[in-house]
């Protein structure tokens, strides 16, 4: 890519999210991550251009020196901090604007510094020279926090029974957020049994609100639907996957389909890219007490087998380790914020030192790795704990990009890209995205929007009805009986 040519005519819409906007260019496999701001902020305090620099260097140092580290080579790719023409910037910007979601345009993308970053585009699936010509399927899942807190600074007994997901959906829904509860439960996610991942997916599929988007070939075919009143249309989706799951003996139904995808997906999840599957797999595995949320709509009975826990390096487990950084809950963290606070208003200068908005590089990985265990009252542990707290809040946030081509029974591949969960044979690749810090200033809000989602929930418990039962739910009792042995 020559940063001096850029034409806006080679890019295009691509996504977003609350933070940044996303464009693909049209021939190569690559993305511009660009920030976005609020409308007001965009028009009074532009940040000075070395300013902007510095926000997506941070982004970048963070995302290689810090959560890569602890999330796995293999799954993250930092991409690289790139100058941008300012005038390949605006031109774009204005060619974009009318493909962004309403819901998004309380932000506009930053069209003043220049800065951006370029990414491999994930929804495509390198060297994607598979002799066959079907387009890549790619699943992109925000898991959301997959425990629940073990703290004893916790206070409020719901939050040891309910988890965060469940909990802040009444609140969502009373907000107007979304218009429908999701079914989805992370805890189900992260399991590690397949008949839980299995319900979670299809509750995904369901209602995918933020959680869920699917693409084929690059293009988004499947994602809650910019009018969030209407659901998107699983018998479409059912259309785009059936000459995926289609073995030439006839007609597949729709739920074989869908079964079939849903199966695939849970082995990319669980998949930790050894080929030797002959030994006993080390695993991860909670206290039943940390992975059974009562909110999840699945039968009593299923739920407490707990679960067989996931392999140690497959994505969910090391998702699910960082977040678990967060050891304290918020409720056990904001005072030590709040010792923090105080001893930078006695000692402004230190915050250097302390790298509290970095640098993120190995000596902040290190605060984060090296904390004491117990609280020996010096700053050094109340900063460990709220670094340590910043980088579990980014796992709690991040996406997983699954993406899958179909290739032929001759191919040969390499191990840790092969996967045949079921009939038709895929090679896959696994990765982490949205790895950004989390910043030191947001943690009030963390509190307070902690102890209005907990209130809520209290409140809204009884009132709100019960969810009428799902008919996909129904279905899945025939999906399960698909299962192939793995
Ligand atoms: O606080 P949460 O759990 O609602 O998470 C926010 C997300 O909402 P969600 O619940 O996933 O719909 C929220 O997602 P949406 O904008 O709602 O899609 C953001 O990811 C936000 O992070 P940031 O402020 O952009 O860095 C997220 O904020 P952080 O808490 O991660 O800072
Ligand atoms: N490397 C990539 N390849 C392909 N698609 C990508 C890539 N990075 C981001 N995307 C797409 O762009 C969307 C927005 O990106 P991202 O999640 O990083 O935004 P964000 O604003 O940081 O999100 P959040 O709302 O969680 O803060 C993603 O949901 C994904 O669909």
């Amino acid at each position: 890519m020559e940063l001096d040519k850029m034409d806006e005519n080679d890019w295009k819409y691509h996504g977003e999210g609350n933070k940044s906007l996303v464009v693909s260019h049209i021939q190569h496999s690559r993305v511009l991550r660009l920030l976005k701001y609020p409308s007001e902020d965009a028009e009074n305090t532009h940040q000075t251009t070395e300013q902007a620099f510095q926000h997506i260097l941070n982004i970048f140092e963070y995302s290689r020196n810090v959560m890569k580290p602890l999330l796995g080579e293999k799954y993250v790719h930092s991409g690289e901090v790139v100058k941008l023409p300012l005038d390949f910037v605006r031109q774009l910007s204005l060619k974009i604007q009318q493909e962004r979601p309403e819901l998004r345009c309380d932000k506009v993308m930053d069209t003043f510094s220049g800065c951006g970053l370029c990414l491999p585009n994930l929804t495509h699936l390198s060297p994607c020279h598979f002799g066959d010509r079907r387009p890549p399927l790619c699943v992109e899942i925000k898991p959301k926090c997959g425990f629940l807190p073990f703290s004893r600074h916790v206070t409020k007994d719901c939050k040891r029974k309910v988890c965060r997901f469940c909990m802040h959906q009444h609140f969502k829904l009373a907000n107007g957020k979304w218009n429908r509860l999701s079914r989805y439960c992370p805890l189900d996610l992260f399991s590690g049994s397949k008949q839980r991942m299995y319900v979670a997916i299809m509750n995904l599929l369901e209602e995918p609100q933020n959680n869920l988007k699917i693409f084929k070939g690059g293009e988004l075919i499947y994602s809650c639907k910019d009018d969030a009143k209407q659901q998107p249309d699983l018998d479409e989706l059912v259309q785009h996957l059936w000459p995926y799951f289609h073995h030439g003996n006839g007609h597949q139904s729709s739920t074989t389909v869908l079964s079939e995808f849903i199966q695939l997906i849970c082995s990319a999840l669980l998949s930790t890219g050894d080929s030797n599957r002959s030994g006993e797999q080390r695993k991860v595995q909670l206290a039943e007490s940390r992975v059974l949320c009562e909110a999840s709509p699945l039968h009593r009975d299923l739920l407490r087998n707990g679960g067989p826990g996931l392999p140690k390096d497959c994505v969910l487990a090391k998702i699910l380790q960082t977040q678990m950084m967060d050891n304290l809950d918020i409720e056990g963290l904001y005072p030590l914020y709040k010792r923090v606070e105080q001893y930078l208003e006695e000692f402004p200068k230190e915050r250097n030192r302390l790298q509290m908005d970095g640098p993120y590089d190995a000596g902040f990985l290190e605060k984060v790795k090296t904390c004491p265990a117990e609280d020996d009252r010096s700053i050094e542990y109340a900063v460990g704990k709220v670094l340590q707290y910043r980088v579990a809040m980014t796992a709690k946030d991040c996406s997983i990009m699954i993406t899958f081509a179909p290739c032929g029974e001759d191919e040969k591949l390499q191990p840790h890209l092969e996967i045949q969960p079921t009939k038709s044979r895929f090679a896959s690749s696994v990765s982490i995205l949205d790895l950004d810090p989390k910043p030191y200033e947001s943690i009030p809000h963390q509190h307070k929007l902690d102890t209005k989602i907990v209130n809520y929930y209290l409140m809204s418990k009884h009132a709100t009805q019960e969810l009428p039962p799902s008919s996909l739910y129904t279905e899945r009792q025939d999906c399960t009986l698909l299962f192939h042995p793995v």
